[in-house]
């Protein structure tokens, strides 16, 4: 007998949900292409992220604001082709879901048609109707809070968020009006650590964090900025997980075990 692993079931929902009740980390990165998305599923990251961020590592613009639903729907129809067995979460980008509900739920269709299985949009209260909507029609949502950079405009720069006290009560309040709305997921980006772990505990939904700690049910970065590879900023948050492997596979392995372990992230990743 050989000591084969055997091959991972389908990540559903219902796998993430247990994962956060039995205090499993949740694995997510970054993917935006069908090579990637091969390796990254045999590696075990749970949830692959379509994320807007292709505007910045894959097209060179300084922000996601530029990318389009089109943009969203090809790359995540690459993704889905590479993927067997993970969760697949798209963002909806700038300008799709802002003008009505009734363009947010066309375009959030186009998405899951296009193979998604949950889809994220940035922002609170403001998005409730919108995200009461998508999980009636049976389209699970990830609310993203904190640093939303499709508001970079009005933040004015790559800014952590939450600090105050007003805008820790911001953060909470946010978080439960997505709940109560049907939001499946929450993500935190660029928040203080102990605001993050405090909202956690007062959901009942899982949590996803972006250098926000180590206190939320799951963990996303970039592929790229965890492969070292830099069109431009380089967050303080994220990691280089080459250093110390011999491939790519081998730093997307190293990833996926300090997450589990809890190894990832530290005190330096966090604020
Ligand atoms: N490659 C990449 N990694 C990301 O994490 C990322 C993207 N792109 N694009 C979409 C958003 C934008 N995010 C970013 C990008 C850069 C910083 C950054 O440079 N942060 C600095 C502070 C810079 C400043 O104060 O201006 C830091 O030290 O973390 C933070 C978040 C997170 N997301
Ligand atoms: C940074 C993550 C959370 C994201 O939204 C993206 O990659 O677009
Ligand atoms: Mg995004």
């Amino acid at each position: 007998m050989t000591d084969q692993k055997e091959p991972r079931k389908q990540v559903r929902l219902s796998t993430l949900k247990k994962m956060h009740e039995n205090g499993e980390p949740i694995v997510m990165l970054t993917c935006y292409d069908a090579s990637f998305a091969h390796l990254l599923d045999e590696a075990g990251v749970d949830m692959l992220l379509v994320g807007d961020s292709l505007g910045m590592t894959v097209q060179g613009n300084s922000t996601t604001i530029p990318v389009s639903v089109e943009d969203m729907e090809y790359h995540t129809r690459c993704v889905a082709k590479g993927n067997k067995t993970a969760f697949i979460l798209t963002d909806l980008p700038f300008g799709s879901y802002q003008v009505n509900d009734e363009e947010g739920m066309a375009n959030c269709i186009r998405l899951i048609k296009a193979g998604a299985n949950m889809v994220k949009l940035e922002g609170g209260e403001e998005i409730c109707p919108l995200v009461r909507r998508l999980t009636a029609a049976g389209v699970p949502v990830c609310g993203h809070i904190g640093f939303t950079p499709q508001s970079i405009n009005t933040i004015g720069g790559f800014f952590v968020q939450g600090k105050s006290d007003s805008g820790k009560e911001k953060l909470k309040r946010e978080a439960l009006a997505l709940q109560e709305a049907g939001a499946a997921m929450v993500l935190f980006e660029m928040v203080p650590a102990d605001i993050a772990a405090e909202v956690t505990q007062l959901l009942h939904v899982p949590t996803i964090g972006i250098g926000a700690g180590s206190g939320t049910s799951g963990q996303v970065l970039v592929l790229q900025d965890i492969l070292n590879i830099y069109a431009g900023r380089k967050p303080k948050f994220s990691k280089n997980f080459m250093e110390g492997a011999d491939s790519i596979q081998g730093a997307v392995e190293n990833y996926v075990k300090a997450v589990k372990s809890k190894d990832f992230p530290t005190q330096s990743h966090s604020f």
